[in-house]
């Protein structure tokens, strides 16, 4: 389609990446929140997750390009592998990553609106995260001025000219304005805190450091990372909820040298991320999380992860991955043995998990037969 020369005369700006990123929303809900998103997001293309009874209709706002997967849709296209996708819980939004085609994934939940910087101006997160996957990340050797690729920084005296060059970036975790991520104690504790905080900075998270992945506004590169982002067995039937986005937030991190210090929920991802030389970023953009879930119904789904994480953290500071784990879905593998074999005693759940992280790549890989590019130990990638 022709485009149309805006009355500025000026030349209209295509947005970044407009073809080559979806946006993955799960939801239980009318997507009303996409009005306020609409200047950001009505250029790209949804994936819209709806989760619980999939008789119910989700109202779309018009002049939006989706494709809406419900229960019966997840059930038809994967059959008996539907079973590693979390039902009645936010998890379900990997179901998108998995069946998208397009390099970048951007999700963010149907609760979270845009926020304003301290200038007063609405902030486009989606345009942020993208520069942030876009640049490359420092996770060898922590940079004290924060981001150095960014317009007014760079790389402060002292830093090694020979890492200057960067890691690929596969992670860009944003923050929340409003209501904070907090755990339910917390959030018992302190129902009435509000993240006022506006930190104008992106950091790289350094290679081997944990950090609690938050779904709600998180993007990534899907060709380098999207196997390792599953968000786990949780909800419906499960003894544990709310780990999700840990979970797949620790599997794109840990160092593989330093040992696995990570929680069971995270492990997989930052292994990953770190054992091949991807970095993950956290920090801007922002956006304004509108509501807080109920703390009484949150303890309920978290307990046995605040519980079991005080176990399974030795579990994983001693884990390794061989050294021939050189593409996602190998690693992945070889954590799921090793989560059978080493914490199947702790709960029998984590024999389901091991095995539903099995079906999860096998599903990936049925949905995805180009698979997916084999990322060197320097981030580099090559094609499969
Ligand atoms: O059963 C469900 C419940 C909700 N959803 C959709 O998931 C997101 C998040 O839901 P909500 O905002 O109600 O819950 P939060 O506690 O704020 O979610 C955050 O906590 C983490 C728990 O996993 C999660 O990563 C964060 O998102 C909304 O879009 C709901 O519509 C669902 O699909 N199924
Ligand atoms: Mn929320």
């Amino acid at each position: 389609m022709a485009s149309k020369a805006s009355s500025s005369s000026s030349i209209p700006s295509t947005p970044l990446l407009k073809d080559e990123l979806d946006i993955v929303i799960p939801t239980i809900r009318n997507l009303d929140f996409l009005e306020m998103w609409r200047p950001f997001f009505q250029p790209y293309h949804l994936i819209i997750v709806q989760d619980g009874d999939p008789s119910k209709t989700i109202k779309v706002p018009e002049g939006f390009d989706y494709e809406l997967y419900n229960r019966n849709d997840i059930n038809r296209i994967l059959g008996p592998k539907a079973s590693c996708i979390s039902f009645k819980d936010s998890a379900c939004r990997c179901f998108g990553y998995m069946v998208s085609k397009k390099k970048y994934i951007y999700t963010i939940d149907d609760d979270c609106f845009v926020a304003k910087d301290p200038s007063g101006k609405e902030i486009n997160a989606l345009q942020q995260h993208i520069k942030n996957l876009l640049s490359p990340s420092t996770p060898f050797f922590f940079n004290t001025l924060y981001d150095p690729y960014r317009e007014g920084a760079d790389f402060v005296r002292g830093y090694p000219f020979s890492l200057r060059e960067g890691a690929k970036t596969a992670v860009s975790h944003g923050l929340w304005l409003n209501i904070p991520d907090y755990d339910a104690p917390t959030q018992l504790v302190k129902p009435r805190e509000r993240n006022q905080r506006y930190v104008d900075a992106v950091l790289t998270i350094p290679k081997g450091t944990l950090f609690p992945m938050c779904g709600m506004n998180l993007a990534f590169d899907r060709e380098l990372i999207g196997p390792a982002m599953y968000f786990g067995l949780m909800g419906d039937g499960q003894p544990i909820g709310r780990y999700d986005d840990m979970w797949a937030g620790w599997c794109v991190k840990v160092s593989l040298s330093n040992g696995l210090n990570a929680f069971l929920c995270s492990v997989f991802c930052e292994v990953i991320c770190d054992h091949l030389g991807l970095g993950v970023k956290t920090g801007l953009p922002y956006i304004w999380h509108s509501k807080a879930s109920n703390p009484f119904v949150n303890l309920k789904k978290e307990y046995n992860g605040i519980f079991w994480q005080e176990d399974i953290i030795p579990f994983f500071q001693s884990a390794t991955l061989p050294k021939e784990c050189i593409t996602v879905q190998k690693c992945y593998f070889e954590l799921s043995k090793q989560v059978k074999e080493k914490l199947g005693k702790i709960d029998p759940y984590f024999n389901k998990l091991a095995d539903a992280m099995v079906t999860w790549i096998e599903a990936w890989d049925q949905l995805n037969p180009s698979g997916t590019a084999t990322v060197l130990a320097n981030g580099s990638t090559k094609g499969k």
